[in-house]
């Protein structure tokens, strides 16, 4: 530790949120040592059909949050992970955070989200717009045809393509769909550093989300001549929602303010690191700190985060930020934004129910029941090839218009068959970015695990024989909560940057999954039959699935 003054056994507390849940670990300053944890499920969950308020029905594509679950888990986890730990509070010197991005929540000048007040309880708009919310994919095919037609200079540090998940593309929607919360909204602000405003007391704007979900690159934002462009009305939305002083990761924030010194159990006035992704600050949890190291962080949806010393057009990259995940490195994104949602969607949709009752019966889940049943099949077996395109295309693709696919099925075709063929997909997917970036000039050397997948052995296999890679696994359970601990040491003081607190306090496991060489061979067979399919259905072969989304979006409008 850099302050010699600080207690040997001090702990920071790192509280990761994420789709479903928020999660707080309290972590030794000293070594890292996790010394307890407690998680606690948001109450509303993600909104997708219906305003839990009023019952109000959503269009498709929509997912919403409710600001209020994102507090109770620091009334909740961040007291019980305390207590999990058996330490004192007071051995507690800082707390960090790391959120879903891009997540924004539409607040009045003073933090508080719109759909708090009574008059916008009922407006959709009013609520937040979670990561996975694509809704927005007009505006963002529009931000992206100008964007070209302009030669904007930024379109490039995003692969070419600006996702609908981001800071504009939602914004936009909220003007043309919902001009009078367009008109009340004050600021425009990721859920990141809106936690982070009720730790402190204070709006702070994390350097992070606003390079990769802000198009905020060279000092600078898309310019009032370009927003002016896509819509009149949009020409100050940089200037009247977003702009704020931006934030270095790993600085201080602020202070733990008394409300929420009450609220969590630990001492007021304690230090609170700027806002963080979960993805990236995932990367000093797992000693990812270093050029080529890919980091996947794979949940819901996967992240890959990785820094590079050179700065490289990706094509389909999510973003490349200066100093977007350690100071002094572009920092690399690529993401999938459906991998264990596909596999929650085919388990609770499509598994018969003897399947249901096998794995009750035996005390597992149907994921680990459907990933034994699969387990001896050989590359192939099963006959099967999927896109994993079920929540969209993030990368290298961009495209939240594509949907899911499952080929070859026949009369005898099993639920472990389809649930395998999806695993296979994800890891065809993460084949494709890690491709692409190898391609660029921005070679990948490195692939390391982190997040709930890695629990999955099978898939784990998966992916080393699909990727020809070994893989390393970051050592803690809880890498993105590590992680923002780790950010809150760096704040309090207790290291002098965040490759220092890497190298104390992260932890990873090297070559914990090698490739299978007759497996590879197999695969890489398999890996040609995917991209004919990518490239047939997500490169303009045939726009099918584009077509479905409109018919789908016609007939429901005609039913309203
Ligand atoms: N044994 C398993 N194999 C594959 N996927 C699983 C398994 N168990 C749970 N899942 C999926 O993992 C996802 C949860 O991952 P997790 O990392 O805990 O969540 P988050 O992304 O919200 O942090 C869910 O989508 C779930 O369907
Ligand atoms: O895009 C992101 C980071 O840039 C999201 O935070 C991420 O995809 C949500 O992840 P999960 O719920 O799987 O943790």
């Amino acid at each position: 530790m850099t302050d010699k003054t600080i207690h040997p056994d001090a702990c920071v507390v790192g509280v990761d949120y994420g789709t479903l849940s928020g999660r707080a670990v309290v972590v030794r300053v000293r070594d890292g040592a996790e010394l307890g944890t407690a998680v606690h499920a948001y109450r509303h969950g993600v909104v997708d059909s219906v305003l839990p308020a009023t019952g109000k029905a959503l269009p498709p594509e929509w997912a919403l949050q409710v600001p209020s679950d994102y507090v109770d888990v620091l009334r909740t986890a961040v007291p019980q992970a305390i207590e999990d730990a058996g330490i004192a509070p007071e051995l507690v010197i800082g707390i960090g955070t790391d959120f879903t991005a891009c997540t924004m929540v539409p607040v009045k000048a003073d933090g508080t989200p719109l759909c708090e007040l009574p008059e916008f309880a009922d407006n959709p708009h009013a609520y937040i717009k979670l990561w996975r919310h694509h809704a927005a994919q007009p505006q963002a095919d529009r931000i992206n045809d100008l964007a070209r037609d302009r030669k904007e200079p930024w379109l490039p540090r995003y692969g070419g393509l600006i996702s609908s998940e981001w800071e504009f593309a939602k914004g936009l929607q909220v003007l043309e769909e919902a001009p009078e919360v367009y008109a009340a909204m004050e600021h425009w602000v990721e859920a990141a550093d809106w936690i982070v405003w009720q730790l402190t007391g204070q709006y702070t704007r994390n350097a992070c989300t606003a390079g990769y979900k802000g198009i905020h690159q060279d000092g600078a934002y898309p310019s009032e001549e370009f927003l002016a462009e896509l819509n009149p009305a949009f020409a100050k939305f940089v200037a009247d929602k977003l702009d704020h002083p931006l934030s270095a990761l790993g600085d201080r924030a602020g202070s733990l303010t008394a409300e929420a010194a009450a609220w969590t159990g630990l001492p007021e006035g304690i230090a609170v690191s700027v806002g963080n992704v979960d993805a990236h600050v995932t990367a000093p949890a797992a000693q990812a700190v270093e050029p080529g190291q890919m980091v996947a962080i794979m949940g819901t949806s996967t992240c890959h985060v990785m820094s590079g010393s050179v700065l490289r057009d990706v094509p389909g990259m999510c973003g490349v930020v200066d100093g977007g995940i350690v100071p002094g490195l572009w920092g690399y994104e690529a993401g999938q934004s459906g991998v264990g949602d596909i596999f929650a969607w085919f388990v609770k949709n499509q598994v018969p129910p003897a399947y249901h009752e096998q794995a009750r019966e035996r005390g597992i889940s149907v994921h680990e029941l459907l990933t034994e049943l699969s387990a001896g099949q050989a590359p192939g077996e099963h006959g099967l090839i999927a896109l994993d395109w079920h929540s969209g295309n993030r990368s290298v693709l961009v495209d939240h218009e594509l949907s899911g696919v499952i080929l070859g099925q026949t009369l005898a075709t099993k639920a472990e068959d389809v649930y395998r063929a999806l695993l296979e997909a994800t890891a065809f997917g993460t084949r494709v970015i890690v491709d692409t970036f190898t391609d660029a000039g921005v070679p990948v050397t490195e692939l390391v695990i982190a997040g709930g997948l890695m629990k999955n052995a099978l898939l784990m296999q998966i992916y080393a024989d699909v990727l020809d890679l070994p893989l390393s696994v970051i050592g803690s359970a809880q890498g993105p909560a590590l992680g923002s601990a780790m950010h809150a040491a760096v704040a309090a003081g207790a290291y002098e940057d965040i490759r220092a607190a890497a190298a104390a306090m992260g932890s990873v496991r090297r070559n914990v999954f090698t490739p299978i060489p007759e497996n590879v061979e197999a695969y890489e067979r398999l890996f040609v039959e995917y991209q004919e399919l990518h490239d047939h259905f997500g490169r303009g072969g045939n726009d099918v699935m584009r077509r479905l989304r409109k018919y789908r979006r016609d007939a429901l409008e005609g039913k309203n």
